[in-house]
């Protein structure tokens, strides 16, 4: 093998109708041009009346050009990537490379320990050689009960797992499963279809009682005495003090070299560990970063896997086919070697059918096509398989082969507990002190987007990834169900990228010669998110709050100058529903899309600004704020209903609140001095056209705010301390702005 040219075991197709797109997007160019060209020759002289609202429209103009002409980046050119399979089982079956699979947990009240093992099992039962496959939990809280949920977890995979094999089941995450179970009967057909309604009562009844086993202990908020007294694991939580204070614990739950660790069928099962790193307040855990770091280490002890795969608690496997398809980039003769990391795009189950939240639809099914044309895919920290020695910092050189060939390590003959005890060490606080942990090797620290910022690192050190997308998505979890969530989760994400654009990593200085300039420009469009946050807060204030004055800041109706600018305006619009529709999102879904991207725009990313600034300037340390994996019932009903949820006070909801009503104030009393005013309404609306309709876009837009505000009565609205604030401000900037000099 090796040696003779062997078919490709993937393949590379170009999107189909980029001519027609490039045609598009040099029009809307040529358009944004002409913007320009008229702001910068109608300029108001000093002293008139809107040269303010004017320069700064302007410089947001500028701005919203550039950006939008960095977007192109991962538009111009798409790709999508195919693998074979069966080529690959021909010619590699008996010496796949073994595969850690790593889960990451932080907190079992928010990501419930039953999500979790779901997500366990659904891995554990992947079509791969069990004998080369290990499961690691990290468990960055040190919880009782996620170990004990691991506990009963391993028990029952002993039958899941050939359950699974036998009946060739998808998803495997047993809670995932059953769902669909119920819905559309067992795929009847097979002969043996009787006999899997059989098999499908005994295992729905041993998962049933896995299940309240757990949610007993979970609603009890603790392991029995009886339970703990079972498993002598538990002694190691003896000397636990509080998730910030403990000893390392580790536990190999299933050796998958122990003759007697064997399912129901007797075939091998995967070897399962549960970790939870040392914790001290004294030393700064790095979130997430840190517990995988914690996980490469003690994993290159235990069964020193070549590929890593990393997921989060809540991101089951639902395509049991995944590790192959990575495989299949990473084992190609041709090409293989020179790929770092193969990515999968993050899919969410717990979608409504018009996406209330919005998801990463768009950059899931668009614009990572558009960064893999440069092999330049982001690493988005889960889903993603990267080959171990290139986590661990190592440079890519022409020529060298990684050999992923798999090594059985039974040679090493050292007992359970001792390897147990040896390896606590290697996630202790004081190991990483003096080491390239966290810098050169494994993930980065300091960065609130530790994948992508490792990611890039990656491909700066001249590694290429790739972007894999099958039709049956590998993984599926949840999406954030309330707006602050998803508000909170995407100022994290904003700061993130911008500390990248202002750490040492820089793509604009850093990765200069280092990767190509498409693929810089497709990770600026990331990096810049936060920044997008000043230009549109000035469209979604200023041009109302001049109507509101009567001055008007764009072009009549009556001059050809207005061309431009409703071209851009519709022309971008539709462009946008026409691809959310394309990638599969309906009408309600896109307009819903654009509210949470106002939204998003308007506070996380402003949040997320200030805070990097902030933290640049050596003031606070970035936090990791867990998103929460589940809802109280009220809150579910509501998402189903996909009615926005409020239901708090927060500064991001006063300031939301802020603008619509400042929006809704300004077109009141545009109305009420147009109607009463000395001006006719024609004349009013061939200076006023433009600010007319984007104020009453706003409003359009911001109608779950308003009835959020007033009509609403369920505990989801927003309070009216929230309802206060916002009018005053509101009020007071309309005041201020009308009666100025
Ligand atoms: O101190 C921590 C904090 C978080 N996590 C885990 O990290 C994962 C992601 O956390 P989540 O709150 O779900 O954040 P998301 O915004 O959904 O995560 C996305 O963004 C993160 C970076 O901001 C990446 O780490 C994630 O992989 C990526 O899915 C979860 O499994 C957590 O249990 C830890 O293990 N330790
Ligand atoms: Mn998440």
């Amino acid at each position: 093998m090796g040696e003779e040219r062997h078919l490709p075991l993937f393949e590379t197709t170009r999107a189909k109708g980029i001519v027609l797109y490039r045609l598009f997007a040099v029009s809307i160019f040529v358009g944004i041009c002409l913007i320009w060209v008229y702001r910068a020759i109608h300029i108001p002289n000093a002293g008139e009346d809107g040269r303010f609202g004017w320069m700064s429209l302007f410089a947001a103009e500028l701005w919203f050009g550039f950006y939008w002409f960095v977007t192109q980046a991962s538009r111009w050119s798409r790709v999508y990537r195919h693998t074979f399979k069966d080529r690959l089982s021909e010619r590699y079956e008996n010496v796949l490379p073994g595969v850690d699979i790593f889960v990451c947990t932080a907190d079992p009240i928010i990501e419930p320990p039953m999500m979790v093992m779901n997500t366990v099992l659904s891995v554990m039962a992947y079509d791969y050689p069990p004998e080369k496959l290990s499961v690691y939990l990290s468990d960055d809280c040190g919880s009782q009960l996620t170990y004990y949920a691991l506990l009963e977890a391993a028990e029952f995979a002993k039958s899941w797992i050939p359950y699974c094999k036998k009946y060739s089941v998808e998803p495997r995450s047993p809670a995932a499963y059953f769902v669909s179970t119920a819905s559309d009967a067992v795929v009847d057909q097979s002969q043996n279809r009787n006999h899997q309604f059989g098999d499908l009562a005994l295992i729905k009844k041993l998962y049933d009682d896995m299940e309240s086993k757990i949610e007993n202990a979970v609603k009890l908020g603790r392991v029995s005495e009886e339970v703990r007294s079972k498993h002598k694991g538990f002694s190691q939580w003896d000397s636990y003090s509080s998730k910030h204070d403990h000893d390392t614990i580790l536990q190999i739950v299933i050796d998958g070299k122990d003759p007697n660790a064997r399912d129901v069928e007797g075939c091998v099962l995967p070897t399962l560990v549960y970790l939870s790193r040392e914790k001290r307040p004294q030393y700064h855990h790095n979130f997430k970063a840190g517990a995988m770091n914690a996980l490469i280490r003690v994993s290159s002890r235990i069964s020193n896997g070549k590929l890593l795969l990393n997921v989060d608690c809540d991101m089951y496997s639902n395509n049991s086919m995944a590790i192959r398809d990575a495989l299949c980039f990473l084992l190609d003769e041709e090409q293989g070697h020179e790929i770092a990391f193969v990515q999968f795009p993050q899919n969410f189950h717990n979608l409504t059918k018009n996406e209330l939240y919005a998801s990463l639809l768009v950059i899931s099914e668009v614009e990572a096509h558009g960064l893999d044309n440069y092999w330049g895919t982001l690493y988005i920290g889960t889903g993603c398989f990267h080959r171990r020695e290139t986590l661990c910092g190592k440079k890519f050189s022409k020529g060298y082969k990684i050999e992923m060939k798999w090594e059985d390590k039974s040679g090493e003959n050292i007992g359970i507990h001792e390897l147990e005890e040896s390896l606590k060490s290697l996630a202790s606080c004081t190991f990483e002190e003096n080491t390239q942990w966290g810098k050169e090797m494994g993930l980065k620290y300091g960065c609130a987007v530790e994948d992508v910022i490792t990611g890039l690192a990656i491909q700066y050190r001249g590694w290429k990834s790739v972007n894999c997308n099958p039709t049956r998505k590998a993984f599926l979890g949840l999406n954030a169900t309330t707006l602050l969530q998803i508000l909170v989760q995407h100022k994290r994400w904003a700061e993130g990228n911008l500390q990248i654009l202002l750490s040492k990593y820089s793509v604009l200085w850093y990765g200069h010669g280092k990767i190509s300039l498409g693929h810089q420009l497709g990770y600026l469009r990331f990096n810049l998110w936060a920044v997008n946050c000043w230009p549109t807060l000035i469209y979604s204030i200023l041009p109302s709050l001049y109507l509101l004055r009567g001055t008007s800041l764009f072009p009549q109706v009556s001059s050809a100058w207005i061309i431009p600018f409703a071209y851009v305006m519709t022309a971008k619009q539709i462009g946008s529903l026409v691809e959310y529709m394309w990638c599969g999102g309906t009408i309600l879904g896109w307009w819903n899309d654009q509210r949470i991207w106002l939204y998003q725009r308007t506070t996380s990313y402003l949040f997320a600004f200030i805070d990097t600034i902030v933290h640049y300037l050596g003031y606070t340390d970035s936090a990791f704020v867990i998103t929460a994996k589940v809802a109280d019932e009220d809150v579910s009903e509501r998402y189903e209903k996909e009615i926005m949820e409020f239901g708090g006070s927060s500064p991001m909801f006063t300031l939301l609140a802020t603008l619509a009503l400042l929006n809704l104030y300004c077109f009141a009393g545009f109305v009420k001095t147009a109607i009463t005013g000395t001006k006719g309404i024609a004349e009013v609306y061939d200076t006023m056209c433009l600010q007319i309709l984007l104020c009453v876009v706003l409003i359009f837009i911001n109608l779950p705010l308003y009835e959020a505000l007033y009509l609403r009565k369920d505990k989801g609205k927003l309070p009216s301390s929230v309802a206060f604030k916002s009018m005053a401000f509101a009020g007071f900037a309309c005041i201020c702005s009308k009666f100025m000099y």
